[in-house]
């Protein structure tokens, strides 16, 4: 058993996979194509990422891959807790700038799915944060793309404030949505 929630914005849901708990601890599917194309969400993955970040407020996005590698990507917590967002950034999209966030947890065992065309980032509500996602193109570096996490124009409510954060030098230096071409057209 799989549950799928659709989250308001195309295609971006959260998932929960069945977990089944007895005396030596539990068992889950973190992930089962089949499963989950009857549930509606058809991917096909080709990389599996992990992330460790030391401190509450790491922050890493927004991220996104350009075509021909922009990437479907299924995120979950092994350890920890994330706030997670994802981004429209389609050309032309009703939702173009809008963003969804939730909170992921190895407590809640949930997952978020962030498709292509949109724009994905996190921070870290714990230290000692672990992440893991599938994502469904290869890492390209040249393909690979940062946009600012607090672009006004997008305005997410981070839960950590700013000076809490810890960012890598590449999305110090990130841009504005407004001064990419994301290469993304909606359809
Ligand atoms: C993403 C990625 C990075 N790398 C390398 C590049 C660099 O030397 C080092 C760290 O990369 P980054 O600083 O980009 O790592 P990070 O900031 O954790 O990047 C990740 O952030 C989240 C939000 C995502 O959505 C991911 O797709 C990815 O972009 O790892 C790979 O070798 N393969 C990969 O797939």
């Amino acid at each position: 058993m799989v549950e799928v929630r659709k989250l308001g914005l195309d295609g971006v849901c959260e998932i929960w996979p069945a977990k089944i708990e007895d005396a030596r601890g539990f068992f889950s599917e973190t992930w089962n194509a089949e499963k989950l194309a009857h549930a509606g969400v058809a991917v096909e993955f080709v990389q599996d990422n992990q992330s460790f970040s030391r401190a509450r407020g790491v922050m890493r996005g927004l991220h996104y891959q350009t075509p021909p590698f922009a990437q479907d990507k299924l995120v979950r917590v092994l350890r920890g807790a994330i706030f997670d967002v994802a981004v429209d950034i389609r050309k032309g999209s009703p939702s173009f700038g809008k963003w969804i966030g939730l909170t992921l947890s190895d407590r809640d065992w949930n997952q978020i799915l962030v498709p292509k065309g949109f724009a994905h980032g996190f921070v870290t509500l714990e230290p000692d944060t672990e992440v893991v996602y599938k994502v469904s193109a290869p890492y390209s570096q040249p393909h690979d793309r940062s946009i600012r996490f607090d672009d006004p124009d997008i305005g997410i409510d981070w839960p950590v404030a700013v000076a809490e954060m810890v960012l890598s030098a590449k999305d110090a230096a990130a841009p504005r949505l407004n001064e990419v071409e994301t290469g993304f057209v909606y359809a």
